[in-house]
């Protein structure tokens, strides 16, 4: 079925609406750009919720908590319960303890931000993280395989480095530790512009060792488990609206939800979107999310 862009059509756009009881909204590229609201976000996300919609919030963004996402919503003028928040970091913590059963005797080594730390903790798995700064001379003999790492887990970290690289590598140089990735984004979307994302702070990795992370983020279904450990909804009356094909929109698809939307104020183009041959295809798409307000 191919894509169309939805006309600014009042009775298009309420039909489009009506199919759907709730929308999973991804964040950076849809929601915001940093800490800038998109326009009308949140007057748009009122108005769902006067429909009597249910919103749900679903980032790969791993740096922040669920508390602390929610923190950031009410900030930002969108009022939001803490079970409507699902971020990677909470969908790898979850993994790592319910899943993968870490013993409690092996710990996570961490590249990423607070947000990891604070769901692993929640779930009571112990990790650690590399102080920031270069590698220094006795880093090279001290840093090595540890049997007492079970898991490397990587994510979006502002300060990614060669010392943390290192340590990284040499955990991962033992086949028994898990890797791990909160999400494998390429980029990040941000100030208008793209960045480095998550995906490519444990490719170095991967081009090391040769080894892939299982990813926990979208598109990955466990972020579809993590949501349904906390709530159960008809997937064929959600709708999951997105900026990026290869996350989210294929979550969407893949998950088996009832619509996918995409918007243009994040990664994916409208080029990429209408590309001949395209393997991910939202159902409909808009250049902004307040668009669908008519
Ligand atoms: O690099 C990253 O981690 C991602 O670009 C970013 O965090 C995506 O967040 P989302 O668009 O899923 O809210
Ligand atoms: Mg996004």
């Amino acid at each position: 079925m191919p894509t169309q862009k939805l006309t600014g059509k009042p009775e298009e756009l309420a039909a489009f609406i009506d199919k759907f009881d709730i929308f999973l909204f991804d964040c950076d590229g849809v929601l915001w750009q940093g800490k800038t609201l998109l326009p009308k976000t949140a007057e748009t996300l009122a108005h769902l919720r006067t429909l009597g919609k249910r919103l749900l919030f679903v980032t790969n963004n791993s740096t922040k908590s669920r508390a602390t996402y929610k923190t950031k919503l009410e900030e930002l003028g969108i009022p939001c319960e803490a079970d409507e928040i699902f971020c990677s970091a909470y969908s790898s913590a979850i993994y790592i303890s319910r899943v993968l059963k870490l013993p409690r005797d092996k710990r996570v080594y961490v590249i990423g931000e607070a947000g990891i730390e604070e769901e692993l903790a929640a779930e009571g798995v112990s990790h650690f993280r590399d102080e920031a700064g270069g590698i220094r001379p006795e880093d090279y003999d001290n840093f090595g395989p540890d049997e007492g790492v079970g898991v490397v887990l990587c994510g979006l970290d502002h300060e990614i480095s060669y010392r943390k690289l290192a340590r990284a590598y040499q955990y991962l140089r033992n086949p028994e530790t898990v890797f791990l990735a909160t999400n494998i984004d390429s980029t990040f979307p941000t100030h208008g512009k793209l960045f480095p994302g998550a995906g490519s702070m444990s490719a170095p990795l991967t081009y090391m060792t040769g080894r892939t992370p299982v990813s926990l983020g979208k598109p990955s279904q466990a972020m579809m488990d993590a949501i349904e450990g906390v709530l159960k909804f008809d997937r064929k009356r959600a709708c999951m609206v997105g900026d990026r094909l290869n996350t989210d929109i294929r979550f969407g698809i893949e998950g088996g939800l009832g619509g996918t939307l995409a918007v243009l104020t994040g990664v994916s183009t409208e080029e990429e979107i209408l590309e001949e041959g395209a393997t991910i295809v939202p159902d409909v798409y808009l250049d902004r999310l307040c668009d669908i307000l008519g």
